[in-house]
């Protein structure tokens, strides 16, 4: 009997705690933010118990998605919130995902703020879904971060970058010839060249990086595809992680996922070890220099706090191949589109090609002569830029004249900060890649141009990046011309990368 009633009481005891810590976090502690935010002169919608903003959120897109999206004037379309939030309020306001605050922030000096002191405006803790892809040096603060940084950085030098090139051109070539088959005879053919991006990504990150075989490496990013699907499927996963502890279909899957991606990465690692036992590898692209780092043999590079382990060096592989394929698929797919929608900067991009490459295969130093097809990329990744950047306070923050309270994310949405006519003229929705023909400081007011970030947590990879860019799109250039598919939905959908959510069907034409 007294042991029946310790056990209730100890249950009792268990459910108040459990309930007390669900209300302080759902409706206590948000409450309490949003007076202090209020008191700090930051306003935006009331926080709503659980949901926060994300039912008006949805609602919201889901009325404004009944129109078609005609344009490049997206926000107001993909989400109308945001638009609303920042015509009210200017140049910081607060929106609520789920019971977390974000403080948004337009504002030039602001932003170059939040941006620059890096150590105080850190990472966010990845949500669990979010860490399944954006792993190490991403999602790293502090020493972890500086150490991993140094490893990595030598491993995007010019100087290694040409050495990737041919790497980079085989992966190329294969498209290229595959889509003169599929052209064929008829002289056309339509292709969703996201996907066509996707393996081609994949495929030039595999090779270049870390020197795996295409099928390892298209294995990966395929599995990591379906992880995404997964999460973009039940979107409230994003916003309420511990949701994966329910025993669904979906979470068994993403665990198994998981699972075959770190045993895949792991047999990258194990053969590369043997090449490198056998003195037939290169210890030098991004693999070979974590490995170094992991075995002790660049410490004083990475200087204190290096010890790597091999769980570390599989978390960076798993990262690289996520950020190294989405970002560049998304530039890709886009500049396709916005060049299909525009036809007079397709001809001057194919002009430019002509006149500086001919019909001949790209070399290295012929991409730097493409100063049109940059300006192309410069404005593409203005008007559809790959991510927003989101940071957070661990301590109440410093910021401006206002005090940012602890545990506050802190957002630079890029996509609205791109399209803000007073840093861009009346022109701001207008794709006008001439805006960047004296560089980005004539373009753009205050510099408030950061497809690739800010500072010292600038992209690692964007050499990288644009180098696969130019070469492929100089490539179709000079093969085909291309126009959008009536099966085209010009649809942004905006998750951790700005992608087409239908797709980017587009219909290619022998030249
Ligand atoms: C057009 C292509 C790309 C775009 C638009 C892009 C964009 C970005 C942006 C905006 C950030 C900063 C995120 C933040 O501050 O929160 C970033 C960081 C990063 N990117 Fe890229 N990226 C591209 C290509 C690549 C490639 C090809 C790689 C790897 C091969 C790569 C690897 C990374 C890594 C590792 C970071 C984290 C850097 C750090 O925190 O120190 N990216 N990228």
């Amino acid at each position: 009997m007294a042991a029946a009633m310790l056990i209730g009481a100890t249950i009792g005891i268990l459910v108040a705690f459990l309930f007390g810590k669900v209300l302080y976090t759902v409706w206590w502690w948000p409450k309490m933010i949003e007076k202090k935010l209020e008191e700090e002169g930051i306003h935006g919608y009331p926080y709503k118990v659980l949901f926060g903003n994300l039912k008006e959120m949805m609602k919201m897109s889901k009325e404004a998605k009944k129109q078609p999206l005609l344009n490049h004037d997206i926000i107001p379309w993909v989400n109308p919130l945001l638009q609303q939030l920042s015509n009210t309020y200017k140049k910081i306001f607060v929106l609520w995902v789920g019971p977390t605050p974000r403080v948004t922030v337009t504002d030039p000096k602001l932003i170059r703020e939040v941006l620059n002191r890096y150590n105080e405006f850190h990472k966010p803790e990845a949500n669990a879904f979010i860490h399944l892809f954006v792993t190490g040096l991403a999602s790293y603060d502090g020493e972890k971060w500086d150490s991993h940084r140094k490893i990595l950085n030598p491993a995007f030098h010019v100087e290694k970058l040409k050495r990737m090139f041919p790497a980079f051109s085989v992966c190329c070539d294969e498209m290229i010839n595959r889509w003169e088959e599929l052209v064929g005879k008829t002289g056309s053919c339509e292709l969703d060249v996201l996907d066509e991006f996707l393996n081609l990504g994949g495929d030039v990150i595999s090779r270049a990086a870390f020197g795996s075989n295409i099928e390892e490496g298209r294995s990966i990013f395929l599995l990591q595809k379906e992880q995404c699907e997964l999460i973009l499927a039940s979107p409230f996963t994003l916003f309420f992680p511990s949701l994966r502890f329910l025993p669904t279909a979906s979470n068994r899957k993403a665990k198994y996922i998981h699972k075959k991606v770190i045993s895949l990465v792991r047999g990258i690692i194990e053969k590369r070890e043997d090449a490198v036992r056998r003195g037939e590898s290169d210890d030098d692209d991004i693999l070979g220099l974590l490995l170094k780092a992991r075995n002790g043999e660049n410490k004083s590079k990475a200087g204190r706090g290096s010890g790597l382990s091999t769980d570390d060096v599989i978390e960076e592989c798993k990262e690289f191949y996520f950020a190294g394929q989405d970002t560049t698929t998304a530039l890709l797919s886009w500049t396709m589109v916005v060049l299909s929608m525009h036809p007079e900067w397709q001809d001057k991009a194919r002009n430019e090609v002509f006149q500086f490459i001919g019909k001949n295969k790209p070399k290295f130093d012929d991409l730097n002569q493409l100063k049109i097809i940059n300006m192309i990329f410069q404005e593409v990744l203005r008007l559809y830029p790959a991510i927003f950047l989101i940071r957070s306070t661990s301590k109440n923050i410093k910021l401006g004249d206002m005090t940012i309270p602890a545990g506050v994310q802190v957002c630079v949405p890029t996509h609205l900060v791109h399209r803000d006519p007073e840093v861009w003229g009346e022109d701001a929705l207008v794709f006008n890649p001439e805006r960047f023909s004296e560089g980005v400081s004539k373009a753009a007011k205050d510099q408030m141009y950061f497809p690739f970030g800010w500072g010292p947590r600038m992209c690692i990879g964007l050499n990288f990046g644009m180098m696969e860019a130019k070469l492929i799109l100089s490539q179709i250039l000079q093969r085909f011309w291309f126009e959008l598919s009536p099966s085209y939905t010009h649809a942004p959908l905006l998750t951790l990368i700005m992608r087409p959510q239908y797709g980017a069907q587009i219909i290619v034409h022998k030249l």
